[in-house]
């Protein structure tokens, strides 16, 4: 069932009604030469606690630029990103990235894990970069809810795509994050295996309240969600709850024949 059931470790659900991200007339505009490029334009809205959001649109409408601005990877030009309580307009770098290491978790489409670590190394990185204290028994209980367990001393090139993929969602969740984000998670894998790394994350959202937004091009991975946001040039044009993929490739379809 969606929505309810416990959180990470047996805790409660956060309420639904808390947004974990409130965005105010967020907009980034770059500068290209003599040429402004308006990525995100007033952008406003808010994700709840404990549900799955996708951004989806065609190339260049500011998917990746918005997720950057949500998760304090990049500032924005005007507005403000309030993220756990935290406005982050206020805050120095050093402070950023401290609330991106602490309360934040990262899932890319090219899994971006430390070659030189274990598998095992690399989901409590968390833990030795920040000292950090992880939940040892909720560690363990993804590792196996990943099916990593026979996989701790291995290193990540001698893993697959999928296998390395659940390694960074394990990381990702270690430590009870706020919010992981998903930068088209699935991306780099074939449909077997993003459908296993789909399924994890929704029963992240489902069983243990993990709030999750998601950044896919994928109409089957967005119909995952409990709600997708549809961004064409900078703006969101269409604020969708559990559309199906059918749903969502005729909007798509319909977003770049507007374009
Ligand atoms: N660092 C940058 N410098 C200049 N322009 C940028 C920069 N980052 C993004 N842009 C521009 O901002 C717009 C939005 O880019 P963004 O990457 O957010 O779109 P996207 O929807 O994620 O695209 P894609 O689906 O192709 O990844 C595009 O026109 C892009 O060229």
């Amino acid at each position: 069932m969606r929505g309810d059931g416990n959180g990470p470790g047996g805790t409660r659900a956060p309420d639904e009604a808390t947004p974990v991200i409130s965005v105010r007339q967020l907009s980034r505009a770059y500068q290209q030469g003599t040429t402004t490029v308006t990525a995100l334009a007033d952008v406003s809205t808010d994700f709840a606690a404990g549900r799955f959001t996708a951004i989806m649109g065609p190339s260049g409408s500011g998917k990746s630029t918005l997720l950057h601005c949500l998760a304090g990877l990049d500032r924005p030009t005007a507005g403000e990103v309030v993220l756990a309580g935290t406005a982050l307009s206020r805050l120095s770098e050093t402070a950023r990235t401290r609330l991106r290491r602490d309360r934040l978790g990262f899932v890319f489409q090219a899994f971006n894990l430390v070659p030189i670590l274990t598998v095992e190394e690399n989901i409590t990185l968390v833990e030795r970069l920040g000292g950090h204290r992880l939940d040892h028994a909720w560690r363990d209980r993804l590792v196996a809810l990943l099916g990593l367990a026979d996989r701790l001393r291995h290193l990540p090139a001698q893993l697959s795509g999928g296998e390395q993929q659940r390694v960074a969602v394990a990381r990702a969740l270690v430590h009870r994050p706020a919010v992981v984000f998903a930068d088209e998670p699935t991306g780099s894998l074939d449909s077997r295996t993003g459908g296993a790394v789909l399924r994890f994350l929704r029963q992240a959202v489902d069983e243990f309240g993990q709030t999750v937004v998601m950044v896919t091009h994928d109409p089957a991975a967005a119909a995952q969600a409990d709600r997708v946001l549809l961004l064409r040039d900078g703006s969101i044009v269409a604020d969708l709850a559990t559309p199906t993929t059918d749903v969502l490739l005729s909007r798509l379809a319909a977003l770049e024949a507007a374009a």
